[in-house]
């Protein structure tokens, strides 16, 4: 090996960027977040005043009847003490009325104050009540709120493991997911807003009824006087929540970055490749996106809001104007007139806070529609699939199979027939993107074919039932899950069998594992994670013995391998090909690796080009024939028994 010696200047020429890191290609992409979906758009756009106050009654009884099927007493509760607080409000404006009519009238002071002191301690008593209502409303309403969000999570929950595979592919799913994973955060809104939403309506209940009997002109005056301003307040919440529906692809990509500059997993990468102040740069680019567009929303939310109040302004001058031209003209008392001053302001109040409120529980339906559609429809991929229950598979058959994925430009496979039997270990070979893995997701009915057939003893996969049918099939992925579990969860996943830790153990003695377990602080008791979840860490080949180990501790008739010994040394290696024709005897096995070596095992060998099969048959036919099988064997081979010059 030859070492140049690199000096200083070496270095700075190396550290300064040329035109050729500056440069950016004109069409090169840009990191954005796709939503092909565009139905929020399109459900925003309609947030007019018109559209609010025909969904609002829905919305709370939505939010209610969800409440109710939580927790029905705190519901209930809620309910009471609105209306409750509502009828103290009307109560407390007819005892201002009292007071100022008493505090008015002919007389001494003492006899004045005397008439008035009923009024006074009904209005302190009214107050009084209300704030009490309102503490155990707050209360309520955080008992029931986060409650509602976990319920909402754990269907969210339940409905994305009951999608097909292929969803994850499609890139309106993600996005439905997305939307529903906000929505089911955000329910918890709802009931508080819902509150506030009736808490207006009592409020104006009771300043209008009084409002109304002080003189029938006031309430339709005051109402109208109040429209300028609930369409503005109304138009300016749809802008926000447009902008914010726009910006959600952008905060989207932010918490991606922050997870990939933040974890721990690229940390020595982002150090070692001296990616902190590109990557940092990245971020700032699309916070400077999303800021532009905050600030535009905020610029126009602002402007309607000022239009919105100088026509409020001018429209609440004419109620005032008209309470005036009544009490100078004699048409009304002084007491009733310093009622009526409460009362407007009471139901302005209450109005504000009813389009205001009315706009938030709006937006948050839209969010809670998201989360419903995704659950009724799971985001358009349920899995529909038979209800045959399958045993362990004697033969698997593939049948002019093609397969292609979702919004792919070409099929990942195409024109694939072959079959695999019990006790038969098939291995599939081929260059980087040759389609083994999609094969071996078809095999195990992880996916189903575009066209064509693959089936389990004569029934095709997609009239089994798939769950019965994944009970059935061991798979070890090229990557797998490290669960935070415990080192015994990770390798039963939640479903030990009748032979318990004996059956644990016998898999690890098979995988290799047996060496792993013993090293365990507690044993298959330790739970397998990072320090900070109070776990212990595996290195990489450790975790990929469990790997194994589930596999073989799952009773099931296939069992796919994929590049199930990359990160074992070649020890474990050895271990794991000696051992799989006796694991096999009782399974189908499909076996994916690049290591040409280990394919001996294999009864067949079928070589992957482009999707599709371009040779098969035993490792002696293959390494005799010429064609790619002996092209990579030959490379491969030459290269493994090549002595290293020492
Ligand atoms: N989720 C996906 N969506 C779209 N295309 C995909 C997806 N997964 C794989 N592909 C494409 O399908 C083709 C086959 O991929 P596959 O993973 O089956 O290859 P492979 O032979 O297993 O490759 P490797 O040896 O690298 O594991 C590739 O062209 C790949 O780009």
């Amino acid at each position: 090996m030859r070492i140049r010696r690199v000096g200083v200047a070496d270095r700075a020429a190396e550290e300064k960027p040329g035109p050729v890191a500056d440069e950016v290609a004109a069409d090169a992409e840009e990191l954005q977040y796709v939503d092909r979906t565009g139905s929020r758009e399109r459900a925003a756009r309609q947030i007019r005043l018109v559209d609010m106050a025909r969904r609002l009654p829905q919305l709370v009884r939505r939010s209610v009847a969800l409440a109710w099927r939580i927790d029905r007493w705190a519901a209930l509760g809620l309910l009471v003490c609105q209306a409750a607080s509502g009828a103290m409000q009307a109560l407390g404006l007819l005892a201002v009325s009292g007071t100022i009519t008493a505090l008015l009238s002919g007389g001494d002071i003492y006899g004045r104050l005397l008439g008035a002191w009923p009024s006074v301690v009904l209005l302190a008593v009214a107050a009084g009540v209300r704030s009490a209502l309102g503490i155990v409303v707050v209360w309520l309403s955080s008992r029931l709120g986060p409650q509602m969000s976990r319920e909402a999570e754990l269907r969210l929950l339940q409905a994305v493991t009951e999608v097909e595979l292929s969803a994850y592919d499609a890139p309106g799913f993600t996005h439905r997911k997305e939307a529903a994973d906000r929505g089911a955060e955000i329910v918890q809104d709802l009931v508080g807003e819902g509150q506030d939403l009736i808490a207006s309506v009592a409020s104006l209940a009771a300043g209008a009824a009084v409002l109304t009997a002080l003189h029938p002109a006031l309430l339709p005056l005051l109402a109208l006087a109040s429209l300028p301003q609930a369409v503005a307040q109304v138009g300016a919440a749809r802008v926000r929540y447009l902008a914010r529906l726009r910006a959600g692809g952008d905060y989207r990509l932010l918490s991606i970055l922050r997870w990939h500059v933040c974890d721990r997993y690229a940390a020595d990468q982002v150090r070692a490749g001296t990616m902190a102040d590109f990557l940092v740069g990245r971020y700032r680019q699309i916070t400077e996106r999303i800021n532009r567009a905050d600030r535009r929303a905020a610029n126009t939310g602002a402007r309607m809001s000022a239009v919105g109040a100088v026509c409020g302004g001018l429209a609440s001058a004419v109620v005032w104007g008209t309470v005036v031209w009544l009490l100078a003209t004699g048409r009304m008392s002084v007491g009733h007139a310093g009622t009526a001053v409460f009362a407007l302001q009471t139901v302005g109040t209450a109005l504000r806070g009813l389009v205001a409120g009315g706009a938030r529980i709006m937006r948050t339906g839209l969010y809670m529609d998201d989360w419903s559609e995704f659950l009724t429809e799971a985001g358009g991929f349920r899995m529909r699939r038979g209800t045959l229950v399958p045993t362990a598979p004697r033969e698997i058959r593939v049948e002019d199979l093609v397969f292609r994925y979702e919004e792919a430009a070409h099929d990942a496979l195409r024109g694939v027939s072959f079959d695999v039997r019990r006790g038969e270990v098939v291995a599939l070979v081929g260059y980087n993107g040759s389609g083994k893995t999609t094969l071996a997701k078809l095999l195990s009915g992880l996916y189903l074919p575009t066209t064509g057939a693959v089936t389990w003893d004569g029934v095709p996969t997609g009239d089994l039932d798939p769950h019965a049918m994944w009970s059935q099939v061991a798979l070890v992925p090229q990557e797998y899950a490290r669960w935070p579990l415990s080192a015994r969860e990770n390798i039963t996943l939640g479903r030990p069998t009748e032979g318990g830790d004996a059956d644990v153990h016998d898999a690890c003695a098979r995988s290799g594992a047996d060496e792993v377990i013993t090293e365990l602080r507690s044993g298959l008791d330790t739970v397998l994670a990072r320090d900070w979840l109070g776990g212990q860490e595996l290195s990489g080949g450790q975790w990929q013995r469990i790997a194994l180990t589930r596999a073989f501790h799952r009773s099931a008739g296939l069992l796919v391998l994929d590049e199930p010994t990359s990160a074992l040394d070649p020890l474990g290696e050895h271990r794991i090909f000696a051992g799989l024709r006796r694991i096999a005897a009782t399974r189908a096995v499909v076996l994916i690796t690049h290591r040409l070596t280990n394919v001996a095992v294999a009864d067949r060998i079928l070589v992957l080009d482009k999707g599709r099969v371009v040779q098969q048959g035993t490792f002696p036919e293959l390494v005799a024939q010429d064609g790619l099988f002996r092209e990579l064997w030959t490379y491969q081979h030459t290269r493994e028994t090549h002595q290293p010059e020492l």
